[in-house]
């Protein structure tokens, strides 16, 4: 059976001078194992869990960003596939807004570093593929979401 992983890729739009999208910056964190990859907050489903209380939770425990700290944003659901050490896993990401772009975030152990980076940096970190195409439909999703606000 596949693994599975749920989370959030989190933005928060900065009120600075640059016309929206441009100000919007994606949340990514670094993992204190293994090759230090970035992605964004995500974790392994729980027995039982069901995906979103998972991507809630992951996230209140590797950011310290709760359900209260997040607008979660309506029409994106991403589904990837992938394989870890010879098993696929599928990881699903929501995508939220940090309701207060100065919430600040706090690491578990998990994790070493975090990034609030704009899209194309957080492509870099990113590194995959499939995480850069889903930073991308997620920035594409935006800007016609912020069109509507
Ligand atoms: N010491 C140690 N401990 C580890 C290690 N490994 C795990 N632990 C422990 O497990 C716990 C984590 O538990 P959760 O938080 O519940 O799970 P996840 O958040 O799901 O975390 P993972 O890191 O297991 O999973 P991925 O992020 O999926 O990375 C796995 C591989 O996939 C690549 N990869 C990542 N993203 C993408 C993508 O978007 N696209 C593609 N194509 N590939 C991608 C990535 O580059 C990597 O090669 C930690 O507490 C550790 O104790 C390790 O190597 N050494």
């Amino acid at each position: 059976m596949a693994l599975r992983a749920c989370g959030f890729i989190i933005f928060r739009r900065l009120a600075n001078p640059a016309p929206p999208p441009d100000n919007i910056e994606y949340l990514l964190l670094q993992t204190s194992y293994g090759e230090h990859h970035w992605t964004p907050p995500k974790g392994h489903v729980d027995p039982g869990e069901d995906d979103l209380t998972t991507a809630l939770r992951e996230t209140k425990e590797e950011a310290g960003l709760g359900a209260e700290d997040l607008r979660v944003i309506d029409g994106f659901l991403q589904e990837l596939h992938y394989e870890v050490r010879g098993r696929p896993k599928e990881v699903l990401y929501w995508l939220a807004e940090l309701r207060d772009p100065g919430t600040a975030v706090t690491l578990s152990d998990e994790h070493q570093d975090y990034r609030w980076a704009r899209l194309e940096e957080a492509c870099s970190l990113a590194q995959h593929r499939d995480m850069q195409d889903t930073l991308r439909a997620a920035h594409r999703h935006l800007e016609t979401w912020q069109d509507k606000q």
